[in-house]
């Protein structure tokens, strides 16, 4: 007998649930109820369950079509959304429409700003299959592309009507790209949420590995962090910064690497970085510093970078969307789960916390 769907309300003008579960595509038909056209967005490597998907709501009556995106970080761009318009355009897609967003967190953001900006928005449903996906990008409405002056500038905020995780799709995740949605995991435990901290800590070989014994547990309090975040604050004019914690380097860092590295990747260095930087201004205690390194690494995640690299690194962060004119501004903690932010950190602050990550330690 399958196991009863965990349902998890994000609230705020928008509301809508994320379901947690297994064979969901049930849930799909009632989220796009009024829609004459559906297009459900999707990489290469999810063709036949695009395919699938497709097939189903045809047999529910709807005009299904689907729309391949190049794999990966390449779909967030706008030749990519250009390519996308151009084929609503031809299907004659009306604002009564829908689309599907059938993927990982890179999928799931490049759909989301096709939604936002096809007629001025029409609905949207995220099916994030992915660990990052579904714990983070396709919660919250942050939509975007890259620009090759940095990651995710362009956008726009546009809440899905629904999210479905079926987790069962996570066992054919390459095991990098699991261990990768592990850092906005552990961000979460940092942030928020230590249990998750402490369930990872038990035994970190373990939760490595697709479909393991707390996945649902970690799935499901880190969906609760993020679905709380951004109830209070969808356009991040406060409490959702948060959720940037780590992201400040690490977006630099996946900018320097052309983005060629897992955003995971980035961001585990990120965080390190930002704990480092916390305990160099004197708000982070040594232990939950440490503790960063250990259990980042622990899980298989990097947590150093490029000696001799930081001064490029710091200009890329000066684009960075929180940053208000030439002021810098992070993510901190000032303790475990007491997140803060901080502007315009002294710059020798900044360098010494850098050197603390570069990889000639
Ligand atoms: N909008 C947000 O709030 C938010 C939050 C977190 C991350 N993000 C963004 O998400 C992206 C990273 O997402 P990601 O880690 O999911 O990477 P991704 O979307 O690049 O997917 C990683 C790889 O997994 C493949 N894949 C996806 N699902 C699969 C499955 N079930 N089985 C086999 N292969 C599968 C993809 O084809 C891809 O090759 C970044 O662009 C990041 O900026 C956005
Ligand atoms: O939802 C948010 O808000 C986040 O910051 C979540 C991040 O994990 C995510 O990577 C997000 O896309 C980063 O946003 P950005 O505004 O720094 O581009
Ligand atoms: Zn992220």
């Amino acid at each position: 007998m399958t196991e009863p769907a965990t349902r998890i309300q994000v609230t705020g003008a928008q509301p809508y649930e994320v379901v947690l579960g297994s064979g969901l595509l049930g849930e799909l038909p009632p989220l796009l109820a009024g829609a004459q056209r559906v297009a459900v967005l999707h990489p290469p490597t999810l063709r036949a369950t695009a395919e699938a998907v497709r097939k189903d709501l045809n047999d529910s009556g709807f005009e299904a079509h689907v729309i391949e995106l190049p794999d990966g970080e390449e779909a967030k761009a706008l030749a990519v959304a250009g390519f996308c318009f151009d084929v609503l355009g031809q299907i004659g897609f009306t604002r009564s429409d829908a689309l599907v967003g059938l993927g990982g967190g890179a999928t799931t953001d490049l759909a989301g700003w096709v939604a936002a900006s096809w007629l001025r928005g029409v609905r949207i449903v995220q099916i994030p299959t992915t660990l990052a996906g579904m714990v983070d990008a396709a919660i919250g409405g942050k939509t975007g592309i890259n620009t090759e002056r940095g990651k995710n500038l362009v956008g726009a905020f546009h809440p899905p009507v629904g999210v479905l995780c079926d987790l069962s799709v996570l066992s054919s995740l390459p095991v990098n790209d699991y261990i990768a949605g592990l850092a906005e995991v552990i961000k979460c435990g940092f942030i928020a949420d230590p249990r998750i901290l402490e369930l990872i800590e038990a035994d970190p070989a373990a939760v490595t590995v697709p479909g393991n014994r707390v996945e649902g547990e970690l799935v499901r309090r880190s969906v609760a962090v993020k679905a709380r975040v951004v109830s209070e604050d969808l356009r991040e004019q406060g409490l959702r910064e948060i959720l940037n914690y780590g992201h400040t380097l690490g977006h630099a860092i996946e900018k320097a690497e052309r983005y060629t590295w897992r955003h995971g990747a980035a961001v585990s260095i990120g965080l390190v970085y930002a704990a480092e930087l916390s305990r160099a201004l004197g708000r982070l205690d040594d232990t939950t510093a440490d503790r960063h390194r250990a259990i980042l690494t622990s899980v298989k995640l990097p947590v150093s970078y490029r000696a001799g690299v930081f001064p490029q690194l710091l200009e890329t962060m000066k684009v960075d969307k929180k940053s208000r004119g030439n002021r810098l501004r992070f993510v901190l903690l000032d303790g475990l789960a007491r997140p803060i932010t901080i502007d315009d950190p002294d710059p020798a602050l900044l360098a010494a916390a850098y050197s603390e990550v570069s990889d000639d330690n």
